[in-house]
């Protein structure tokens, strides 16, 4: 059907590159396509048997508190209006206000919104951070917007989701293809709506409006803290080991940093543009460099291109997911020759692998706890905002790795007395904590 004859299509024409935003099936719709969501649950079954009388509650866990569609209309830069599905989801909030980042991506669903907002509420249970979970997004490239464009949709968003975050509300922070910038016009926004302000209404904000020193390599500097502390209990020496790294942005390009920095090898890359080895080790300062001009890893001169697929049999010690869920499966699992798999992003592992990874004897360390560290120093960056008191990096890292430690600490000994994997032990010790708190805070207003 053409635009002109559909009584549907928008009163302006938009640009040819933005239709599937307006012709995609509404995301809601496809929830019989559970994906990571379908993921979630299957990890909180694996859980219930070990939670004890708490079981009752667990139902509380399988419920998204709060679910906001919104519809982001803007002025394009050519006239035309573009219209962009967005979301953000509480799931929980018995801890505390929700708390996760804002992801924009061209393949963003409520699925899986809905299932990373769960692994917040069990992510900063796991640290122990005041705050129940949440997650937000919108379904956009955003690679394919201006600035102005990208600056209009991130306002717009705001507004729309403005009726349930706050800085005692629910705390969004960045997330996959948003950073400083975007959290920069999001307080700025919230803070215009409310006649005030409002710091503390996100974290992982620009130094000096308010963020906090640290936060930005944050997450990466929790996923080495936990790797160091796991190859212990598995006698692997870092110093040598040869790590593979998929996601070279915030989180995989500081976690490759540090293990380098470590004596460790970085010989495999993969992003969005393409993968590359190199057998004697990547020069990963310089690789970070060529990734902040050209936006790739693609075309970085000093290594070989390989083949996407080949990227699951380079020989390795760590493999480092880093970029989005689904990507260790039923069907590449059995291929990887990590003895350690440190999850750097969410969901990146599904049941199916797992189960592979744990019977061939490859230790995961789950994103729950493994890339806690960025929920940690927003959880800095939030304190400080309220006291106006604001730390050196030397404090924030110290107490950001003892917290990392300890937590991964409890989990391990959880793991070992229980005898499950770590990803359950990790479930075990958050939902405890959340179930604990609803029960305690019973259920009638
Ligand atoms: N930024 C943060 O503080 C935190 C992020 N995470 C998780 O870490 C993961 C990465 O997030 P960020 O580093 O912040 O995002 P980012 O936007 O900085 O980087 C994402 C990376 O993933 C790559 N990528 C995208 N699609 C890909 C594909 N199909 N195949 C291979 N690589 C692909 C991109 O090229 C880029 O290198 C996400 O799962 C996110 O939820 C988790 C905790 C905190
Ligand atoms: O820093 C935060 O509040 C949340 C970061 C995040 O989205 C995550 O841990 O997945």
């Amino acid at each position: 059907m053409s635009q002109a004859s559909n009584p549907l299509s928008p009163p302006h024409p938009i640009g040819a590159q933005y239709q599937h935003t307006q012709h995609a099936l509404p995301s809601y719709l496809q929830a019989d396509n559970l994906g990571p969501w379908g993921n979630y649950l299957q990890q909180v079954d694996r859980v219930i048997p070990h939670l004890g009388s708490l079981a009752r509650w667990a139902e509380t866990l399988k419920r998204p508190k709060r679910v906001l569609i919104v519809d982001v209309p803007i002025h394009m830069d050519d006239g035309t209006i573009a219209h962009f599905e967005g979301y953000r989801v509480q799931h929980n909030v018995s801890r505390g206000p929700g708390k996760g980042g804002v992801r924009f991506h061209q393949n963003v669903t409520l699925s899986e919104v809905m299932a990373l907002s769960a692994w917040m509420s069990v992510k900063n249970a796991a640290v122990n951070v005041p705050y129940g979970g949440a997650k937000g997004g919108i379904r956009v490239d955003p690679k394919l917007l201006t600035r102005g464009e990208l600056e209009r949709m991130t306002r717009r968003y705001t507004s729309e989701i403005g009726i349930i975050i706050g800085p005692n509300k629910d705390i969004p922070a960045p997330d996959v293809n948003t950073n400083e910038q975007t959290m920069a016009w999001m307080m700025d926004t919230y803070s215009m709506n409310t006649g005030s302000t409002a710091t503390g209404v996100v974290t992982g904000k620009p130094v000096d409006l308010g963020g906090s020193l640290g936060r930005r390599e944050a997450t990466g500097r929790g996923v080495f803290t936990v790797g160091v502390e796991a190859a212990k209990h598995i006698g692997l020496e870092i110093s040598g080991a040869r790590i593979i790294v998929q996601g070279f942005g915030n989180v995989g390009g500081v976690a490759g940093k540090l293990f380098a920095e470590a004596g460790a090898w970085v010989v495999a890359v993969q992003d969005h543009g393409g993968t590359i080895y190199r057998e004697a080790g990547l020069n990963v300062p310089a690789l970070l460099r060529h990734v902040e001009e050209t936006g790739s890893v693609s075309g970085f001169v000093d290594a070989e291109k390989i083949s996407d697929d080949s990227f699951w049999d380079v020989e390795c010690d760590i493999l480092i997911p880093a970029a989005l869920e689904e990507q260790i499966t039923a069907a590449n699992a059995g291929r990887i020759k990590a003895r350690m798999v440190i999850e750097g992003a969410n969901g990146p592992t599904t049941p199916a692998a797992d189960d592979i990874l744990a019977e061939r004897n490859v230790l995961v360390l789950p994103d729950v706890i493994a890339n806690a560290g960025g929920v940690t120093v927003s959880y800095f960056e939030w304190v400080q905002d309220f006291s106006s008191f604001f730390w050196d990096e030397e404090e924030i890292n110290l107490r950001l790795v003892k917290i990392m430690k300890e937590a991964f600490a409890v989990i391990w000994n959880v793991a070992q007395s229980r005898k499950v994997s770590l990803r359950t032990a990790t479930f075990i010790v958050a939902c405890q904590r959340i179930l604990r708190t609803r029960e305690l805070r019973g259920l009638y207003p």
